[in-house]
């Protein structure tokens, strides 16, 4: 398999307590890979660290075979990042918005890129808007639309579906699903919704207090762990 993505005994540290301890784990060409945890359990530092947004205290992440630390800004033009709970500038159209980011990835065919996406989140009619007009769900239609302006080899998506009525939800993992089977798009998600988590993901690693727990397929997870659920899973490993 592809491996796009090798994280090897990565570690963070804040003041005295670890919010990441020894997390070994790859992630291959057109893989979903759901990351489930409770709370402050590590998967925002962890998405976080993937993005060169903090440092980590040690181990090291190596991006289509090139280590982060020394290749970041070429790693970072294939990768991209979305989340529920990091809006965009709300005083801006969402045409504006995306010209912006298109700009600032140096994209070439800018006009006909940002039309495609906007017609691909169904928001094409609402392009002179501005964003704070849009909703919930809406919003994170135009952040997805915005991390896909780069056509990325991986996204990142720190709980992506927090917030949103089930509707726009599926609609949300479907795209998903389409951008892993059909653009081989390798995508990490987070989430605390453990069966949209399941359906979506190809793997699953849970985390707890910093430190991997499980990693496998579900398949996988409930055999190792005699469960019949995800669920019951969860709760057995005491999370
Ligand atoms: N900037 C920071 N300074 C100090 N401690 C931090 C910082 N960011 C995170 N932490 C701590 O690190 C641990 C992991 O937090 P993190 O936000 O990564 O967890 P999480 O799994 O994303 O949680 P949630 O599900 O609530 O979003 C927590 O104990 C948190 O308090």
């Amino acid at each position: 398999m592809d491996t796009v993505l090798e994280v090897e005994n990565l570690s963070k540290k804040f003041s005295t307590s670890w919010a990441l301890k020894d997390v070994s784990f790859s992630l291959y060409r057109g893989e979903i890979l759901g990351i489930v945890g409770p709370n402050g359990a590590g998967k925002t530092t962890l998405i976080n660290c993937l993005l060169g947004l903090i440092l980590p205290t040690s181990g090291t992440i190596k991006y289509f075979g090139l280590s982060f630390s020394r290749y970041r800004s070429q790693v970072l033009e294939k990768v991209n990042f979305a989340s529920n709970y990091v809006g965009l500038p709300l005083s801006l159209t969402l045409e504006e918005n995306l010209l912006v980011y298109a700009h600032l990835y140096h994209l070439k065919n800018t006009k006909e890129k940002i039309s495609e996406l906007l017609k691909l989140f169904g928001l094409w009619e609402k392009r002179k808007q501005r964003t704070r007009t849009l909703s919930s769900g809406q919003m994170m239609r135009l952040c997805l639309a915005k991390a896909l302006l780069n056509d990325p080899q991986i996204l990142l998506l720190d709980e992506p579906t927090a917030g949103l009525d089930p509707e726009i939800a599926r609609e949300t993992r479907d795209l998903l699903l389409k951008l892993s089977h059909e653009q081989n798009t390798s995508i990490i998600i987070t989430s605390h919704n453990l069966a949209e988590i399941e359906r979506i993901s190809d793997r699953l690693l849970i985390l707890q207090k910093g430190q991997i727990k499980a990693l496998g397929t579900t398949e996988e997870l409930l055999k190792k762990f005699e469960a019949q659920s995800l669920e019951e899973l969860y709760f057995r490993l005491n999370l």
